[in-house]
């Protein structure tokens, strides 16, 4: 069996394992990354990528028809053969040789197969012809090998082969009807997606439709999928599910009704991929998710850094933040704190220091790409509340900014702050409106910052811009 020796070894290519080992060795360390698919992860090819790409295309051409002039130039319908096309080649038709050259581009060394922990910054690497190599680390592993898809235990469903995430991702063709098991950010989107395409979609959502977000985001998202013309079944629990020998799906509820599709997509969440990496030989339990210090060093059930503190975690895995963007802010500082630590330079771990990732308890952004779209940053409401902030919420009608009419006619949308109001700064901020996706930045800067209110007034929004709703919700909270 062959052995070589890095100072940081990374198990998983995805977006995150990419990027701890790009920081380390642009840090000056030697590094090297295991991957058992496809370099790029997730993300590339079964998630943001592929989903975005199969939603864009819809939201232009509603964009388009809300406006008269461009509304009579588009004549046809959405073209789902090449929306389709188009999303292969944002998933780069499922081929990593971009991302392998950029590995070698940022002398960063792939080894290809299964990686599992042996012992104490050991890895084995079994290849896909059952070839093994050890990996030794002289300073870290990081595990950053995401999440797959959560199938629940309900009778049937397996036997049924239902789509996950990454078949509606990657989907070759537009079922004819689909039902979604589930009412979060997967199944909002991909309800959004596939009812575009022309799909005849059923929505079971049990707990409610972006359960997560303010209520006012689930209530307009869940409307425009009723305009849509996707069946929102509020409260609706799958309790078995069915395939025929003519490949029909039939999904029983809970109270007793009926579903039928060509094919069930499960989007009720994800599960860590750490079942098969050795977590047993460092005394973790296989198939949980891991625990981390605020450097994103891995806990043992003592709530200590596992051994020496050699073992770290960042991404989908370790459960802080599921989404790509924080993914990449956690291994911009595992990468930085691996070569501090390594150097026996200082560790800078206070809050917003450089090796922590804060931002992951009170400040993340996040899009859902609906129709319209969901931008939202830091905390609810509720949120605030539960955390014994003593908040002030202010709404205002996205509709009615100036910026927003001439945007499209007929636009709706919602946005609230929630303000602190001890500390007078935002704590938390939502949009819900066509195109609301880059209005986010600004507010995830408010956030971070922690800019006070007066000090907002000085932050001009240009006329006639959407972002003028800044202004108006100063102006309601008052001055
Ligand atoms: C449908 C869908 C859409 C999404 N859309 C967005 C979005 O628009 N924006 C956003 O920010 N987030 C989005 N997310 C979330 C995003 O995909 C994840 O947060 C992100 O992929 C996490 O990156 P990661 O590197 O931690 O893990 P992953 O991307 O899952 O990568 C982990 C890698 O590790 C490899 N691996 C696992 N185990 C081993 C092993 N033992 N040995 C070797 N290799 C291993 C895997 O093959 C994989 O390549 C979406 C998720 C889904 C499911
Ligand atoms: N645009 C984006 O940022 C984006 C897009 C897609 C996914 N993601 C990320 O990927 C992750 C996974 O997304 P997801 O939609 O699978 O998870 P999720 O946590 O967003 O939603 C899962 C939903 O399923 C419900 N649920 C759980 N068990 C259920 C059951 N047995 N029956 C019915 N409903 C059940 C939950 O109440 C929840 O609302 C999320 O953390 C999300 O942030 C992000």
């Amino acid at each position: 069996m062959s052995e070589h020796t890095y100072d940081v070894i990374v198990l998983g290519a995805g977006p995150v394992g990419e990027n701890v080992a790009d920081r380390a060795v642009q840090g000056g360390l030697s590094a090297a990354i295991v991957e058992r698919e496809l370099v790029g992860g997730e993300c590339s090819y079964w998630a943001c990528m592929p989903t975005k790409a199969l939603l864009r295309s819809a939201a232009a051409l509603r964009a388009a028809r809300q406006l008269p002039g461009a509304r009579e130039a588009v004549t046809g319908e959405l073209d789902a053969a090449a929306v389709l096309g188009r999303r292969d080649s944002f998933a780069s038709h499922w081929k990593d040789d971009g991302q392998v050259a950029w590995l070698e581009s940022a002398g960063i060394a792939l080894h290809r197969g299964q990686g599992r922990i042996v012992a104490e910054k050991t890895v084995e690497v079994t290849g896909a012809d059952g070839v093994q190599v050890t990996l030794r680390a002289r300073h870290a592993v990081v595990v950053a090998t995401g999440t797959g898809a959560l199938v629940p235990d309900l009778p049937g469903l397996r036997e049924a082969a239902p789509w996950t995430s990454r078949e509606a991702a990657a989907a070759a063709a537009v079922p004819g009807r689909l039902a979604i098991i589930g009412g979060g950010v997967v199944a909002s989107e991909m309800a959004t997606a596939y009812a575009a395409l022309g799909s005849t979609v059923t929505m079971l959502a049990r707990d409610g439709v972006l359960p997560q977000a303010e209520p006012f985001a689930g209530e307009r998202v869940t409307e425009a999928l009723r305009e849509a013309g996707v069946s929102v079944r509020l409260g609706a629990e799958a309790a078995s599910v069915h395939r025929d020998e003519t490949g029909t799906v039939r999904i029983t509820t809970a109270d007793g009704g009926q579903v039928e599709a060509d094919e069930v997509l499960v989007a009720v969440g994800r599960t860590p991929n750490t079942q098969d990496i050795g977590l047993g030989a460092v005394g973790l339990k296989p198939g949980a998710w891991l625990t981390v210090d605020d450097t994103l060093r891995v806990l043992g059930a003592d709530g200590t850094p596992v051994g020496d503190g050699w073992l770290y975690a960042a991404g989908d895995v370790n459960h802080r933040v599921l989404l790509t963007h924080q993914g990449k802010y956690q291994a911009r500082a595992a990468g930085d704190v691996i070569v501090a630590r390594a150097k026996g330079e200082a560790v800078d771990d206070g809050r917003w220091g450089r090796h922590v990732a804060t931002a992951d308890e009170r400040a993340v952004p996040q899009v859902v790409f609906t129709d319209p779209e969901l931008a939202s940053v830091g905390l609810t409401a509720a949120a605030a509340e539960a955390a014994g902030i003593r908040t002030r919420v202010v709404d205002y009608d996205l509709g009615a900014v100036a910026g927003s009419s001439l945007h499209a006619d007929g636009y709706r949308g919602h946005a609230r702050m929630v303000v602190d109001e001890d500390r007078k700064v935002i704590v938390g901020f939502t949009l819900v409106g066509p195109d609301t996706a880059e209005l986010l930045h600004a507010a995830t800067i408010a956030v971070v910052g922690e800019v006070p209110l007066d000090r907002l007034w000085h932050a001009v929004p240009s006329y006639p811009t959407i972002s003028e709703v800044w202004l108006r919700l100063l102006e309601t909270y008052g001055r």
